[in-house]
């Protein structure tokens, strides 16, 4: 077994009155994806977003139990949200590029973090951009602006740009949704070269895709965790009967 990259302990999360997580318990292990499913409403983006405490945002929400990362609870006071959303980055359901270039989108992260530097600078949007498997594409139109680009590589870019901080984690919120399925498989095969140097947690509502991309998913239901297994395991034998109506199509 690879080394823990997250552990979640008894999490629970309100939206004022309304419990929306219930004591969730999750282990995810370090270069790997896992796919968070259910229905509309379940929980899945809320809980994605307390990986890196984007609810703290959120008027009125209250969280409690545990999140660990490095043997740190990010809930801690100490933590400094800054840097854990370096730690982990996120990449949301529309692509949201800058509008900027291309290339001060992808610089936009280090630059706030303190990267003056041009040739350094240079070298990190370079490789980001060639993490994201878009640099071929971009590479003689950098100082063109973000949002000429097609959504696919719009996708790619804010990929790029979560990567130029040098993130552990990736967090994707139904990262294909916007797209065509063209677009959708390149960011799928994305995903399986990342999690090759990265960790990563990805809604989708396409079982298919969590199926073909994922090694362990987990299905929420009104805000409980109903099953976390290997991929392949609960799509062929689900354990709960709850899981096994969901994939079948029986509801959601
Ligand atoms: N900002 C908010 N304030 C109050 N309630 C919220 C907020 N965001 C989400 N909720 C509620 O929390 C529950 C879980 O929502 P969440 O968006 O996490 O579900 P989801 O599974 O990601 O759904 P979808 O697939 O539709 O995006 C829902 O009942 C939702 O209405």
């Amino acid at each position: 077994m690879n080394q823990l990259a997250i552990s979640v302990q008894d999490l629970n999360l309100y939206y004022g009155d309304k419990q929306a997580l219930r004591k969730i318990n999750m282990e995810i292990e370090e270069k790997s994806v896992t796919a968070l499913i259910g229905p509309s409403g379940c929980g899945k983006s809320t809980f994605l977003r307390t990986l890196n405490r984007m609810n703290d945002l959120i008027p009125g929400v209250r969280i409690d139990g545990e999140i660990m990362i490095h043997n740190q609870n990010i809930y801690d006071d100490e933590v400094d949200v800054e840097m854990l959303r370096k730690q982990v980055g996120m990449v949301f359901q529309a692509p949201n590029p800058f509008p900027k270039s291309i290339y001060d989108n992808v610089a936009y992260g280090p630059r706030i973090h303190g990267i003056k530097n041009k040739s350094r600078l240079d070298e990190i949007v370079e490789k980001s951009l060639r993490g994201a498997a878009l640099w071929d594409e971009v590479k003689d139109r950098l100082k063109d602006r973000a949002t000429g680009l097609s959504g696919g590589q719009q996708q790619r870019l804010c990929i790029a740009r979560a990567l130029a901080v040098e993130p552990e984690i990736l967090l994707m919120d139904e990262p294909t949704s916007a797209l065509d399925p063209i677009s959708t498989l390149k960011i799928e095969e994305l995903v399986q070269e990342l999690k090759k140097n990265y960790t990563i947690v990805i809604v989708t509502h396409n079982m298919q895709q969590a199926a073909r991309i994922s090694d362990k998913t987990a299905f929420f239901l009104n805000g409980d965790m109903i099953e976390y297994d290997n991929t392949d395991k609960l799509f062929s034998n689900p354990q709960n009967k709850q899981t096994e109506d969901y994939i079948t199509g029986r509801f959601g």
